[in-house]
């Protein structure tokens, strides 16, 4: 990719978008993303199977590198570094010290089976920021408290429901002070009565101060929690702005058109 970047406004702004593009071989799945996710935002993001929001959210935590346009996190580049108007491809370990800063969360929990709850949460700061096992043991049990899972610290994956596990996960993320946590739909997965519990521990980090953008289906939590929504189709954004008058106004005719087949 050429240069003449500008610096994204990092002070309000935690990811900004703008025309990104990303192709798997011919199939392009991401054609020119423009939006922008201030700091501290709940940021939901709808839309149909395959219409590329996973592949967004990757874009942003690195697992995945954009064709074309620019993606910046808190103000930096995503994937590339600058140098005066070159820009040059970040290397593994530049990629992997930007991604301690993002936590993310699957719809899957992908906790380690042989690991305790309290040593899933430990794990990554003491392997990953070299934290000293005590310390990550004390902080692993007061996140796996803000999770309202105290008395589950020494109960492995499979001694858990699928809420608590998820609940897990957003500990185990959080354990890496993350400033940016993506979720991609990470109720879908969950029996519906064990729904309520993951989105009661999204809201209380909403309202922490986190920026958080969050791919799903939970109309009722993107209503009441989040600031802005969009709505995307076909890897472009088709209508976006909060969650309200999104969801209600008949102007945002596509998105209430796609949710009522899906809902
Ligand atoms: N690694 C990959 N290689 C090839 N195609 C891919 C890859 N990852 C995603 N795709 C394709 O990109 C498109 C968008 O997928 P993506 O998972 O981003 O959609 P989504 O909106 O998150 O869908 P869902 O709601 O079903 O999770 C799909 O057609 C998918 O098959």
């Amino acid at each position: 990719m050429t240069a003449n970047v500008t610096k994204a406004d990092s002070a309000t702004t935690m990811v900004k978008s703008e025309g990104v593009h990303k192709s798997f071989g011919p199939i392009e799945v991401l054609k020119g993303i423009d939006l922008e996710v201030k700091s501290g935002e709940v940021f939901c993001l709808i839309g149909p199977s395959g219409s590329g929001k996973s592949t967004f959210l990757r874009c942003i935590n690195h697992l995945e590198k954009i064709n074309a346009g620019r993606l910046y996190v808190d103000g930096e580049l995503v994937g590339y570094r600058q140098h005066g108007d070159k820009l040059y491809e970040l290397r593994d370990r530049e990629v992997a010290l930007k991604r301690r800063d993002i936590g993310m969360v699957f719809q899957r929990f992908n906790l380690f089976p042989h690991m305790t709850a309290l040593e899933n949460v430990m794990e990554a700061p003491v392997q990953v920021k070299g934290v000293s096992r005590a310390q990550a043991r004390e902080r692993a049990g007061q996140l796996l408290e803000r999770v309202g899972l105290a008395d589950k610290a020494k109960n492995y994956p499979s001694q858990l429901s699928g809420g608590q596990q998820q609940r897990v996960a957003i500990a185990r993320a959080l354990a890496m002070d993350p400033k940016l946590m993506l979720f991609d739909e990470p109720t879908s997965a969950l029996d519906p009565e064990l729904v309520g519990d993951v989105l009661d521990v999204m809201r209380d980090l909403a309202e922490s101060g986190m920026t958080m953008i969050v791919v799903t289906h939970e109309m009722g939590f993107a209503r009441e929690v989040g600031d802005s929504l969009v709505f995307m189709d076909g890897g472009v954004v088709v209508e976006s702005g909060h969650p309200r008058d999104v969801l209600t106004n008949p102007q945002h005719e596509r998105t209430q058109s796609f949710l009522s087949k899906v809902l």
